[in-house]
């Protein structure tokens, strides 16, 4: 896929939204891409699947980054001291970062939907198996690399957790900036109901490596108003570029080809 990154013009590369993303392309010859649709009454459960068990050291935590996608908060994960385990898993897995894909109104914005619904936002938790592979960039290859937690977000009441971050955010309005954020547990932001699907699929922005098993969690959190018009107020554009509004960062559903999604509860 790289060479066709890199025969477009430099100007659709510097698009902040690239064509390529947005467009339904799935990696040619790719069979597990991501998002999908999930079907409720199409999903099989499997009584052998375990409850996924969540780790997290607060004091993990780096930074927040607007990297012209979306918002990322970065954690240390030069050892084993926020991790998942369990669920689909057959390794642990390390937490790298966590980031929000959104819609510019709150009729749709998240990238998996369920049963054709989108929510208004989505929230990924991205882990990466560091039991047998030796960096991130290795396990992103390959197709047990790594593990994403996704929460739905729907509008309702307001989120105390969530708010500590939504208070960061026009700090780091613009592309490329950065902000230290250095206590934040994540788990406030993954409901207390354990039920979950699950199914192998793919990072949804470029390089698009089908090394994904995708954790996404059956109940929503809620978020008011206020929290996911923050969101919208983020651009892709650096200072001094013409402002985009960062929103819609959400790829376009893919086939699901030969995959079943699995649930954990019946
Ligand atoms: C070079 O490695 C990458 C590149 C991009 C992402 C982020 C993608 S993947 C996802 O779930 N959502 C996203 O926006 C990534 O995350 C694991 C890893
Ligand atoms: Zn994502």
């Amino acid at each position: 896929l790289s060479h066709v990154w890199c025969d477009l013009p430099d100007s659709l590369h510097r698009l902040p939204v690239h064509p390529l993303w947005q467009s339904p392309l799935t990696i040619p010859g790719g069979t597990r891409q991501s998002p999908i649709n999930i079907q409720w009454r199409d999903s099989v459960y499997d009584p052998f699947l375990k409850p996924l068990k969540i780790s997290y050291d607060p004091t993990t935590c780096l930074h927040i980054w607007n990297n012209g996608y979306s918002f990322l908060v970065e954690f240390d994960d030069s050892a084993d001291r926020s991790i998942i385990v369990g669920g689909p898993l057959e390794n642990q897995y390390r937490l790298k970062q966590f980031h929000f894909h959104w819609g510019a109104i709150n009729e749709w914005g998240s990238e998996h939907t369920v049963d054709s619904k989108f929510y208004p936002a989505e929230l990924h938790l991205v882990h990466w198996n560091a039991v047998v592979y030796p960096t991130f960039e290795e396990a992103v290859m390959e197709g047990n690399g790594l593990a994403v937690i996704g929460v739905f977000l729907k509008l309702g009441a307001h989120h105390e957790g969530l708010q500590t971050l939504v208070d960061a955010l026009p700090a780091v309005k613009h592309k490329d900036t950065v902000i230290e954020f250095d206590v934040f547990d994540p788990s406030c932001l993954i409901p207390s109901c354990p039920d979950y699907w699950t199914y192998a699929g793919s990072l949804t922005t470029p390089p698009l490596t089908e090394s994904v098993t995708w954790i996404i969690k059956k109940k929503p959190i809620e978020v008011d108003e206020n929290q996911l018009e923050a969101f919208r107020m983020l651009l892709f554009t650096s200072d001094g570029e013409e402002e985009k509004r960062m929103v819609d960062n959400f790829r376009p559903l893919q086939p699901l080809m030969n995959r079943t999604v699995r649930s954990s509860f019946q």
